[in-house]
Order: C-alpha cells, then structure tokens, then sequence
C-alpha cells in the first residue's frame, strides 16, 4: 500500500511510522548485467553464471549497489510525497550487505521514519531506515540509513 503525503506538515507526521513490506520484485540477470555496463564492474560473481556455479553462491549475485540503488524505487511505491517543490536525497549514514541477492531471487523494500526534522530554507530533514529483504533469507540483503531533505 502507498502512503501518500501532502505538504511539510503531513511529512513531519510521519515520524516513527513502519513503510510497507512492498511488493517483491525478482532481480533478473538482465538487470544485473545492465548495472554491469552501467558502473563498468563486470566482476564474474555477478555476469559469469557459468563460472559463477562452481562459485561460493552457486549463481551469480546482484552487486550491492545494485540492491541499495533499488530502494529508490522501491521507495517511491510505498510513499508518495506531494506538496514539495523539491526533494532531495542528501545521503546515507550507513549501509551493509549482510546477505547476497542471487539471480533469480526476489527482493521488497520495508522503511521506518526515524525521525522528520525542519531545516533552514522552508524544509524537513526527513531520516529512515530501510530494509531490503530477499525471499527466503533470515538476514536482509540490505540495511540502509538514508536521509531526504523536502523543501516547499
Ligand atoms: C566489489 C563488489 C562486490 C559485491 O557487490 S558483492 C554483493 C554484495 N555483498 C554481499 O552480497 C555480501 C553479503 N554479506 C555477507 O555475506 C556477510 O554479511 C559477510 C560475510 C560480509 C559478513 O558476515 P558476518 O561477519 O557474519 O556479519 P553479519 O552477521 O552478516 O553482519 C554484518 C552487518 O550487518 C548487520 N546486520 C546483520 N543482520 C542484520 C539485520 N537483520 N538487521 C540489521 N542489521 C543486520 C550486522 O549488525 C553487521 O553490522 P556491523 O558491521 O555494523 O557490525
């Protein structure tokens, strides 16, 4: 389900609030390949799957940047901000891999707002921590603090 919000005040409301689990998304390795050409990293674990079988994934897998640069995505089919002039996506205090995305497999994206602060210049501060979850795995693929700045 999306959230949609209109306006600072309405993004201010949002803090402490869970996001999603949205819905899967299978990473294909057409996907993975077009990362590949993308960032110029052909690296064999993630675009070789003949010689990734014998590998220690027994496939090729998604490079991380791969799955952190899903959560843009991800993100925006669980909220939807209206009433802005600009967003921006100011960086990440953290992030870890602490499991593989395989080919074939399937991710979604879960948020929680940490906290929504005003800054100068008619705009909120807004901090999450998302979690990319891979089907069928205890731990996440990814773990991500990611702070947003909204002006109106
Ligand atoms: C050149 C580019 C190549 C690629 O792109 S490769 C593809 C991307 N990378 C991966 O697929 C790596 C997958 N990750 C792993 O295989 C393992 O990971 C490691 C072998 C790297 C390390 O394993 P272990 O030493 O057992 O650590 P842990 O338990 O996986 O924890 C790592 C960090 O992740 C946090 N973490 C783990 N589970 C959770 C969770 N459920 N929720 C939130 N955080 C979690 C931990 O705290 C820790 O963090 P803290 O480094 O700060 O101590």
């Amino acid at each position: 389900m999306t959230v949609t919000v209109n306006g600072l005040e309405e993004i201010k409301a949002l803090a402490g609030r869970d996001l999603g689990p949205g819905e899967w998304l299978e990473i294909t390795q057409e996907r993975v390949n077009a990362f590949a050409d993308a960032t110029d990293d052909h690296q064999w674990i993630h675009v070789d799957p003949e010689r990734a079988k014998d590998g220690p994934f027994g496939t090729t897998i998604a490079h991380g940047y791969l799955t952190l640069s899903l959560i843009i995505p991800l993100f925006s089919r669980l909220l939807e901000i209206k009433g802005v002039r600009m967003s921006i996506n100011y960086g990440l205090d953290r992030v870890r891999f602490p499991s593989p995305v395989k080919v074939g497999s399937r991710i979604r994206l879960a948020g929680k707002v940490v906290s929504v602060e005003e800054v100068a210049g008619n705009g909120v501060q807004m901090v999450l921590d998302f979690t990319v979850e891979v089907e069928g795995s205890d731990k996440p693929a990814c773990v991500a603090r990611a702070i947003y700045r909204h002006y109106a």
